[in-house]
């Protein structure tokens, strides 16, 4: 999958979709996987069109959502998914004060190429929203809608998994998800106090949005191949006075330099919240009882799977 910002010069006839797919639920997988059907039907480039920071964002810095997938794991699950170019516009003033008219022209027909066109049913876009499925009828590309996906009756949205996720209810994530909640990102040196404590922990500094949820959990990553299972902590580190948003997570049973690689990082219960400990001791006494917590529910996690089999 390409990424790029807005191409200066015109794409190839392009299919497209819009939106900020925070999370790429099962309800995003849905328009994403049509949009490519009809790409390839058409010989068309399947195009999706995000923005970063997400409008809202922008918009309203303070209490903007938190969010689900940073712009890497959106990347992540999009080019898994088949889409052939993910194009990001940073949206800032002069995009936010782009009309309707003026967005179409100037970015879907005139960079993008855009042939056929695929939004959601509640999409609005441009200065004040005025964009919707009615004024997108008026140009010379074929438009369509998709309605929304629901599941048990309850429409699956970016805002539903954002409360489930803050409520800790990992499994019913996962269902919304079709994976286990994922956070990507690029493992940096940190203090290098870990290994003296006898707990390196892999450090991913992980973008400044507003993250769903913190703590410590029971996690897993694929590294090179080999499912690693390990423990870790999501958020700040007061007790190192570090306010910074981490994801620190030591594997078990590896001892292996991971420094540089980009790895994604399950989570899958979560154990505790994160505290403040009075110094280095008392943190590693408490990442022992967290070791033999997340060891205790992998074991129960196998023991389950053997008496489904
Ligand atoms: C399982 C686990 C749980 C942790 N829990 C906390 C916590 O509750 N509070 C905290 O301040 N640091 C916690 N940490 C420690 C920090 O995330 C970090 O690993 C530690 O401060 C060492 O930092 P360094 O990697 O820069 O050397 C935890 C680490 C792990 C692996
Ligand atoms: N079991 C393990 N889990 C996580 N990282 C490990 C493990 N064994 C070795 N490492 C390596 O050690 C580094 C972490 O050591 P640590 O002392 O915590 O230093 P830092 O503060 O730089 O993260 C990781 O980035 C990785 O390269």
């Amino acid at each position: 999958m390409r990424i790029s910002r807005l191409p200066l010069q015109a794409l190839p006839a392009a299919a497209v979709t819009i939106g900020s797919f925070d999370g790429v639920h099962l309800g995003h997988q849905q328009v994403i996987t049509r949009l490519i059907e009809q790409a390839r039907a058409r010989n068309l480039v399947s195009v999706v069109v995000t923005f970063e920071p997400q409008p809202r964002e922008f918009l309203r810095p303070g209490d903007a959502p938190a969010r689900l997938t940073s712009l890497s794991d959106k990347a992540r699950r999009l080019a898994a998914l088949g889409v052939d170019h993910l194009v990001v516009l940073p949206f800032n003033a002069s995009l936010r004060g782009l009309s309707a008219q003026a967005f179409v022209e100037q970015i879907l027909i005139e960079r993008l190429n855009t042939q056929w066109l695929q939004v959601g049913d509640d999409f609005r876009f441009g200065a004040d929203r005025a964009g919707n499925f009615e004024f997108l009828q008026g140009f010379d590309f074929e438009v369509t809608d998709l309605a929304s996906q629901c599941v048990d009756g309850q429409r699956i949205s970016s805002t539903q998994l954002r409360e489930r996720i803050g409520q800790h209810q990992l499994p019913a994530v996962q269902a919304l998800l079709g994976e286990p909640y994922t956070l990507t990102g690029r493992v940096i040196y940190g203090r290098q106090l870990g290994r003296t404590i006898g707990v390196p922990t892999a450090n991913l500094l992980l973008p400044h949005h507003r993250l769903a949820t913190d703590g410590v959990f029971a996690v897993s990553a694929d590294i090179a191949g080999r499912v690693l299972q390990g423990v870790g902590n999501l958020g700040t580190k007061p007790t190192v006075g570090d306010s910074r948003s981490w994801l620190e997570v030591h594997f078990f049973d590896f001892d292996g330099v991971l420094y540089g690689q980009r790895i994604s990082v399950q989570l899958h219960k979560r154990l505790r919240g994160t505290q403040t400990f009075a110094n280095l001791d008392a943190l590693k006494i408490q990442i022992q009882l967290d070791m033999q917590a997340a060891h205790a529910w992998f074991a129960q996690l196998t023991e389950v799977k053997r008496t489904d089999d």
